[in-house]
């Protein structure tokens, strides 16, 4: 049976949460869920906005013909081709022979690439600043390329005024019935979620991000329709601005993120006295175990706030594992512009902060406070260490 919700009179959304999904992307856990979200616009003409994942094959399906009450598909716009919105493309063709599938010249490739041949004959290729008219509405695209992918394309209907997004300002986390942002607490509930999904699946993408909220601002925009999470039809100041400071790379709050390895828990020891001691001065403190949470979310973490503690055994003279893996990952997504501090610890011979600084040095960050080298554990006298540390970080958090 059909589960759809209209966006507005022409606009339907036809997609489908998924929550069975363990892996999105083969990376991310999504223990809420995730949405693929699709929209129909009914009018003169009818126009089909992406497809859905594979998992979410059938209920899609459902939800089109349902929406299309019998109507011809004229348009299928693909803005973007990563599978979880694509997969689905040859199903719907193969239901709707009618239908004129409308991407960029990049799409059309991949196209391809995913599906073979035999689509050719039925593209059209848009670029930006071309329109659709399709009765009362028109419809410019607008390049996006590289957010965060190259093909990718948003769409402007300035009969509504309403931005359709692809992947950006999407989340992850099922819709559970909303479709609106207004009918949920977005900020408490899903501006986290919000952030993950930026930060790791875009956030590499800063200045590319940066070119579209240019291209954007130049609009009157009502909505934004994303492919993942929510509608946005109200406060879409706060949702802009967040884009806004995340592609820039700054951080939304002064603090300190703590992100610990520890084999036997010497340095695990080490990095909670130095929370309490941030604490004592007022300065907000976020702590991750990098053997326990995922990168997903330490990255996040590192976007959201000004300061990073790195604190890890060394290992095999290098960097103990889950920790070099979260480096790899920092610096995978360009993230620029946090002061940091190092703990290392080793029994024999402590490297792993010239290990941790090494695999950093790409974003080139500063330090802030002196490195604090452990030998197995703390020895008597090396609180103050920690106290000298915290005192340096909560003075250049305050600065
Ligand atoms: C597999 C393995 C490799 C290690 N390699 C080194 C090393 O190369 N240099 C060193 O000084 N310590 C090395 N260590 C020792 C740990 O770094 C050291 O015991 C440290 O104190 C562990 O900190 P923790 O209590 O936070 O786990 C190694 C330990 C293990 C288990």
């Amino acid at each position: 049976m059909f589960c759809t919700r209209k966006v507005n009179d022409d606009y339907t959304w036809v997609g489908a949460d998924g929550r069975r999904l363990a892996m999105f992307e083969g990376v991310y856990d999504v223990p809420r869920g995730i949405s693929f979200n699709s929209y129909l616009l009914m009018d003169g003409k009818t126009v089909l906005f992406d497809t859905a994942d594979v998992s979410v094959c059938r209920s899609f399906l459902e939800n089109v013909a349902h929406g299309l009450g019998g109507r011809a598909l004229d348009y299928l716009v693909v803005q973007h081709m990563e599978p979880d919105h694509a997969a689905d493309i040859r199903d719907l063709l193969a239901r709707h022979p009618e239908t004129t599938v409308v991407c960029s010249a990049a799409a059309r490739n991949m196209l391809a690439q995913f599906f073979g041949p035999g689509y050719e004959g039925r593209v059209s290729v848009v670029k930006e600043g071309d329109t659709l008219c399709t009765g009362r509405h028109t419809l410019h695209f607008v390049a996006a390329p590289m957010v965060h992918w190259p093909e990718v394309l948003m769409t402007y209907d300035e009969t509504d005024k309403l931005l359709l997004t692809a992947d950006a300002f999407g989340t992850f986390g099922a819709l559970n019935g909303a479709l609106f942002a207004d009918e949920v607490n977005f900020h408490r509930d899903y501006l986290d979620e919000a952030r993950r999904y930026y930060t790791n699946i875009v956030g590499k993408y800063g200045t590319q991000v940066q070119a579209v909220l240019k291209k954007a601002a130049g609009l009157d925009i009502q909505m934004l329709l994303p492919l993942h999470g929510f509608v946005w039809r109200q406060d879409l100041g706060y949702i802009l601005g967040k884009y806004d400071l995340w592609s820039r790379y700054e951080p939304e709050q002064r603090g300190v993120v703590i992100a610990y390895a520890s084999v036997y828990g010497g340095t695990e020891n080490a990095a909670n006295i130095l929370a309490c001691r941030l604490r004592e001065q007022g300065v907000q403190v976020e702590m991750f175990d990098t053997s326990v949470t995922p990168a997903s979310y330490i990255l996040a973490a590192a976007f959201r706030f000004s300061h990073v503690v790195l604190a890890a055994p060394t290992y095999n003279g290098g960097v103990f594992v889950t920790m070099e893996n979260l480096l790899h990952d920092l610096t995978a997504h360009g993230l620029k512009g946090r002061r940091a501090a190092y703990i290392e610890n080793g029994s024999w011979a402590p490297t792993s902060a010239r290990g941790m600084q090494k695999l950093l040095e790409p974003l080139n960050w500063e330090t802030a406070a002196d490195t604090v080298t452990l030998r197995s554990a703390l020895r008597q006298g090396q609180q103050e260490d920690l106290e000298r540390m915290a005192a340096q970080l909560a003075e250049s958090v305050k600065a």
